[in-house]
């Protein structure tokens, strides 16, 4: 135990040695955690066998902390079977906050800024044509939303779309995910409680073996899909950090796990956003008719909208604002750590504490938003976004990237649909805890929804721009390397 240097925020009462490592949720966390915050208040602390966990339950905590003190507030925890053993390392959301990190985060901001980002729209739209008329022939929503999603961020990073959503990256992709998942399961895996089990002999340490096997499975995944990259002909973001500066003291495996993590990061993470906003219209439907009125009256009934009409859209802007604030993809939030100790309010926060922004609490803060169940987009005329995206120095680098996936695509989905429950006459979906998976990432469980063309026009407007969109991805990266110059950027290859 370290040696108390203040009063620790309010918490739950601690047994010896375990601490709260006995109340630990291990499925569906932010239900604990948000327990504990209606019962403590805004800042908790909990002892999980030792660690410091500090729960933050409101946005003004959070940033006061996490986005203030960044300097203090950014690193991770130290995950050993996950972090150290499957990915040795080499994953940046488990990096800790040091040089190397810094290192590599650099790396990949070029093409990430914000300028950058607004230069891959033609991605973005024709990847969204192909969604709608997709959606003409299947209700199969979830699994479309990943074709979406993954095609954007596989074009930019490797050169090649996602047409079918059956692409054996993509397949890999989803085994990757759930080892990685189960490497990071709390309590799983006793060398994360002891990390000096680790200098034990591979017979005796069987952990070992299993996260090498997943390492392998993962590097090769990341390593292919580079190698393929750098023979295509057109500009993708692997030959540009391959002739990157800060590329110059890395080997490519280090490279190809950075160019693999932000295609990982950008997949689920889109994907889950819009079956949430498809969730929003079956139990909120009343919002539809505002949405689509206003997409009537800017755009009209011949052609779809566009990203130049987003901005004279402020209600379809409130929809993607409270589809955000509505329901978190990830409840419990994204653990941080500290580098170093801190006070806060005259609370003692431990150098190396887990801080855990627990965005599920803060998004139902009835202080800030009245009937915080309900999805209603009127809370956003003439308000600032809040912090979905996380915070300091480990806010969402893909943030810009997945603002105009989302964006583009909710507004053409109000555009062509009417969205609605499988069975005619339906009572609305009534949405509570158990409609949604509780892993990390928590996503609505499985519900039959029909995409019905709102007429057949709308329904001639979708196969027409999908019939007229250019869908080569040679082309349309040369197009983007075009735009950014042309906008004053210097693509690195
Ligand atoms: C709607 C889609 C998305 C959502 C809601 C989302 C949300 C988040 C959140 C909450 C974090 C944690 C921030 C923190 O710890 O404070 C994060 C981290 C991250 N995201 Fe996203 N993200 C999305 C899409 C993307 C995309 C498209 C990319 C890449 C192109 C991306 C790349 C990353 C990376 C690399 C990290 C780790 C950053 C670090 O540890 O320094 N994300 N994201």
């Amino acid at each position: 135990q370290k040696r108390r240097r203040g009063r620790l925020p309010p918490g739950p009462p601690r047994i010896p040695i375990l601490g709260n490592l006995h109340q630990a949720p291990k499925d569906a966390p932010w239900r604990t955690f948000d327990q504990w915050i209606q019962k403590y208040g805004p800042l908790v602390s909990a002892d999980f066998g030792g660690t410091t966990v500090i729960l933050v339950g409101d946005f003004a905590t959070a940033r006061d902390l996490l986005g203030k003190r960044a300097n203090i507030y950014s690193s991770r925890p130290r995950m050993v079977m996950a972090g150290e053993l499957t990915c040795k390392g080499q994953h940046i959301m488990l990096r800790p906050f040091d040089e190397t990190f810094l290192l590599h985060q650099r790396l990949e901001a070029s093409v990430l800024s914000p300028r950058a980002s607004a230069c891959y729209t033609p991605v973005q739209d024709m990847e969204s044509k192909v969604l709608l008329k997709n959606l003409l022939s299947t209700n199969e929503f979830p699994k479309q939303y990943e074709r979406f999603a993954a095609s954007i961020v596989y074009v930019l990073v490797y050169g090649f779309r996602i047409e079918t959503g059956d692409e054996w990256q993509l397949l890999t992709a989803h085994e990757v995910l759930k080892n990685f998942t189960y490497a990071g399961q709390v309590g799983a895996w006793i060398v994360d409680a002891l990390p000096v089990l680790n200098y034990l002999p591979g017979f005796l340490a069987t952990w070992k073996k299993q996260a090498e096997q997943w390492y392998q499975i993962e590097a090769n995944l990341h390593m292919v899909n580079m190698k393929e990259a750098l023979e295509r002909s057109s500009w993708n973001w692997s030959k540009d950090f391959k002739n990157a500066k800060q590329a110059e003291g890395l080997t490519d495996v280090d490279i190809s796990w950075d160019l693999g993590i932000l295609c990982d990061a950008g997949v689920e993470t889109t994907n889950v956003t819009l079956q949430i906003f498809t969730l929003a219209c079956l139990a909120y439907p009343e919002f539809i008719p505002k949405a689509q009125q206003e997409l009537d009256s800017i755009v009209g009934y011949n052609r779809l909208p566009t990203f130049e009409d987003l901005e004279h859209l402020p209600y379809i802007q409130a929809v993607v604002e409270e589809n955000f604030r509505w329901r978190h993809i990830a409840p419990a939030g994204i653990p941080h750590a500290t580098t170093r100790e801190d006070y806060y309010k005259g609370y003692w926060i431990p150098k190396g504490s887990t801080i855990m922004p627990v965005f599920y609490s803060m998004c139902k803060d009835e202080k800030l938003f009245d009937s915080p169940f309900e999805f209603r987009p009127e809370r956003w005329t003439d308000k600032t976004q809040l912090s979905n995206f996380g915070y300091g120095r480990r806010v969402c680098p893909g943030r810009f990237i997945a603002r105009n996936s989302v964006s583009i695509a909710i507004a053409r989905l109000l555009w062509a649909f009417n969205i609605r429950q499988a069975k005619k006459g339906g009572e609305k979906v009534v949405v509570h805890e158990d409609i949604f998976t509780t892993g990390f990432v928590s996503a609505p469980k499985p519900v039959e929804v029909v995409f019905e063309p709102r007429s057949e026009q709308h329904k001639n407007v979708i196969e027409k721009e999908f019939g007229s969109v250019d869908k080569n991805v040679a082309n349309m990266l040369d197009d983007i390397r075009k735009r950014q110059i042309a906008v004053g950027l210097h693509p690195r290859a």
